[in-house]
């Protein structure tokens, strides 16, 4: 039996960098960059005006002048234009180019305009640039804007729209197959005799795929047949990049999944983890394809947690998302007196910015309904038994 930090290492050496695609940027809402976004010309791209009002030439306000003949009157969306004579202006709008020969603006509210004479009427105070946003002031063309590994938001969008990457390069959503394995289990509309169960793992997975931006996903019932497990496993293998089983790994006499993975050429890197909930935990890579197969133990709360701790970083992974570490302190003491890691449930508190994790141990691994209310589980480690109030412990929101 490994150790959770083994059988994580395992599972992440194990990674391969999913194909890249092209994606109109439009489409890429929650999809991975696989690019990095560089500006293509300076931020901004000229010396824009930030107030509607008037241009002028600073030197002519060093000479004390307060009023200015009007040249002209610009608007944003026309080439640039020049100042003919110092002591004139150009009436302006924001976003404009600042004309040639000017420095500063004056907005609108310190200014009367009469006879196509604008008079400062109001105090101000002008520097070179005043109310003027400056050319490459914000980033110059060929900055780095976004790194890849990024997952696409509203805020990126923008970026990507403003320097004109019209298809950008993604990570290409890898098709995954999760797979139930149990003749007690029934589908949630079916009706249900007394000693069947309704599938719940599948959906609870699948959400969690979800969530966290993999949705090319479908679900699968297999029963506790050894025959058609191999068929069909043997045919999923072929159509899926990703494979997440669960049930029947543990060494009941009909937990047939290891042996037909063995069976259909999936090298099995480990069969059992030092861990609670999740021992029999199980994963190998199909040798011909390097596809990975991960078989999770039935229990719902071990199909919850195992699939958090190690698909999701496993996936994240594989489009070089970065892993973000939590950490919280324990609200209370803990003792655990086996020697296994223990993925805990926890209600997370926000107390002055510190993160307290108020334990919500289940009654076992088959009591999914403690977990309504919980935020995530934190990791103890094996080695200790004892958990004093305080401890820092890591936290692994859901
Ligand atoms: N002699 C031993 N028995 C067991 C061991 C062991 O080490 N020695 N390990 C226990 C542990 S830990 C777990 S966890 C379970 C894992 O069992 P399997 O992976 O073989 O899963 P099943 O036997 O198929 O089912 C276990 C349990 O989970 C329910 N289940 C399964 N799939 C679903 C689903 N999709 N939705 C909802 N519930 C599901 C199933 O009905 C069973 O009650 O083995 C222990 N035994
Ligand atoms: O995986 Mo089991 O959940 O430890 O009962
Ligand atoms: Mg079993």
């Amino acid at each position: 039996m490994i150790s959770v930090k083994e059988a994580f290492e395992t599972i992440i050496a194990q990674v391969n960098e999913f194909p890249k695609e092209l994606c109109v940027f439009d489409k890429s809402y929650g999809r991975v960059l696989a690019e990095d976004i560089v500006a293509d010309r300076d931020l901004p791209p000229f010396h824009r005006v930030a107030m509607d009002g008037i241009a002028i030439a600073l030197s002519a306000w060093h000479k004390g002048q307060k009023s200015f003949v009007i040249e002209g009157t610009q608007g944003a969306g026309s080439p640039c234009v020049s100042l003919q004579n110092s002591e004139g202006c150009w009436e302006i709008m924001t976003g404009a180019v600042l004309p040639t020969g000017c420095d500063c603006v004056i907005p609108v509210e310190y200014l009367k305009i009469e006879n196509n004479i604008a008079h400062v009427v109001e105090e101000i105070q002008l520097q070179e640039m005043t109310n003027v946003h400056q050319q490459a002031s914000d980033y110059k063309s060929g900055s780095k804007l976004i790194s890849e590994g990024q997952r696409i938001e509203a805020h990126h969008i923008s970026v990507i729209a403003s320097v004109g990457k019209y298809e950008v390069e993604v990570y290409r959503i890898p098709r995954i197959a999760i797979i139930a394995t149990g003749d007690e289990l029934v589908a949630v509309d079916a009706q249900v005799a007394p000693y069947q169960i309704r599938m719940s793992n599948t959906y609870a997975i699948e959400s969690g795929l979800h969530k966290h931006g993999f949705d090319q996903t479908m679900i699968f019932h297999l029963k506790d047949d050894k025959e058609q497990l191999h068929n069909k496993l043997r045919d999923i293998l072929q159509d899926f990049d990703v494979l997440i089983l669960s049930g029947g790994v543990s060494k009941g006499k009909y937990d047939y999944v290891p042996e037909v993975l063995d069976s259909l050429g999936v090298e099995l890197k480990f069969r059992r983890v030092q861990q609670r909930p999740g021992k029999p935990l199980t994963f190998g890579v199909h040798t011909t394809t390097n596809k990975p197969v991960f078989a999770i133990p039935g229990n719902p709360v071990t199909a919850i947690t195992n699939f958090r701790h190690y698909v999701v970083p496993y996936l994240n992974k594989c489009c070089s998302l970065p892993q973000r570490p939590s950490f919280a302190v324990l609200k209370s003491d803990f003792n655990f007196r086996k020697n296994l890691t223990y993925f805990l449930p926890v209600k997370i508190e926000n107390i002055q910015g510190q993160l307290v994790a108020d334990p919500c141990p289940t009654a076992g691994s088959g009591d999914y309904a403690s977990l309504i209310g919980t935020h995530g589980y934190v990791k103890l480690d094996a080695n200790t038994n004892y958990f004093a109030k305080q401890t820092l412990v890591p936290f692994y929101p859901w």
